[in-house]
């Protein structure tokens, strides 16, 4: 699968107060975004907005709610694969998650909260909506961005509807090795964007369009922004959607937490019609994200290189 370096991802900054759009820092940022998601696929979001306190807090909660009894976090259920507690499915796994939808909203945070804490934990709910609230605000400066900078502005309001915020936060336990120890397979996110936030502590690798992997080194102020396959089908196969995994070395255990954009039940993630022409012939046929769901899990265990593809490519 290629060797593995070191290579700092496209670093973009975010931070200014001004990020207006039409405004000339908006359109470098964008241009910035655009070239990093079709050249990788994800890059660094330098955020400096952030007040420490929140970061924090944010670590808090994910060991807080981590430290919970196992029948506790077994409540998080969901109907909707993958959306609820994930324990050590085999012997010796480190990864363990938990999540649920729309965290931009505080009831529901309220409502998964309850699930946790009967009795209430404000200071849980309170830091898991305001983080939220920020990475979802991101996660639509980045799509704007990227809807603007293929001239197709027309649908952006349908692409933002499009689209339901999913929050996953997971638990990577320490290897206790010197030798890396796989803490996620490698993969490909089905959905739109994620946008990872991490506890301090590096795992994250990303493979290059040559088959390099990436360790992903990233500032305490940055989150790392991660495109789909669901936006790579969209945008007609332009952007990059990479493999990521999680390696895990050492005694520290890592916790991190993302905001995944995921297509509605109902839209048809369709490629734009101004990003065909010669030049760019059409690269899937139109799909349901919840389809194309229910075929790649009941084919677990099959590998690909290009999933989407497999089901979908026109
Ligand atoms: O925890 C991480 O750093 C990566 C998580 C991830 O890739 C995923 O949940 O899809
Ligand atoms: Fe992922």
């Amino acid at each position: 699968m290629g060797s593995e370096t070191t290579l700092r991802l496209p670093v973009i900054d975010f931070s200014c107060k001004d990020l207006m759009p039409r405004t000339p820092v908006w359109e470098t940022v964008r241009s910035q975004v655009r070239e990093a998601a079709e050249e990788f696929g994800c890059f660094e979001a330098l955020f400096k907005n952030i007040p420490q306190e929140l970061r924090k807090a944010m670590d808090g909660a994910l060991e807080e709610i981590f430290a919970l009894p196992l029948e506790i976090k077994k409540r998080n259920v969901s109907e909707k694969a993958f959306h609820g507690y994930i324990g050590s499915s085999s012997p010796g796994s480190l990864y363990e998650s938990m999540g649920f939808d729309n965290p931009e909203d505080h009831k529901e945070v309220e409502r998964f909260t309850k699930i946790m804490w009967p009795e209430g934990n404000t200071n849980f709910s309170k830091t898991v909506h305001w983080f939220s609230k920020i990475l979802s605000e991101l996660d639509q400066t980045i799509r704007r961005m990227i809807v603007e900078s293929f001239g197709i502005e027309k649908y952006l309001e349908e692409h933002m509807n499009s689209t339901y915020n999913f929050l996953r936060v997971t638990k990577y336990e320490a290897s206790k090795t010197t030798e890396k120890k796989t803490g996620l397979r490698a993969h490909t996110d089905k959905n739109t964007t994620s946008i990872l936030y991490q506890s301090q502590i590096d795992g994250l690798e990303v493979q290059t369009r040559d088959g390099e992997w990436v360790n992903v080194k990233f500032s305490p102020h940055s989150f790392i922004v991660i495109i789909g396959e669901s936006l790579n089908a969209w945008t007609n196969g332009r952007l990059h959607s990479p493999y990521h995994r999680v390696m895990m070395s050492g005694d520290q255990k890592r916790y991190s937490a993302v905001l995944f954009t995921v297509p509605r039940e109902g839209y048809i993630i369709k490629a734009a019609e101004e990003l065909l022409d010669e030049e760019h012939p059409l690269q899937f046929r139109p799909f349901e994200y919840p389809e194309y769901l229910k075929l790649r899990f009941a084919d677990t265990g099959k590998s690909y290189e290009l999933p989407l593809k497999d089901y979908f490519g026109a």
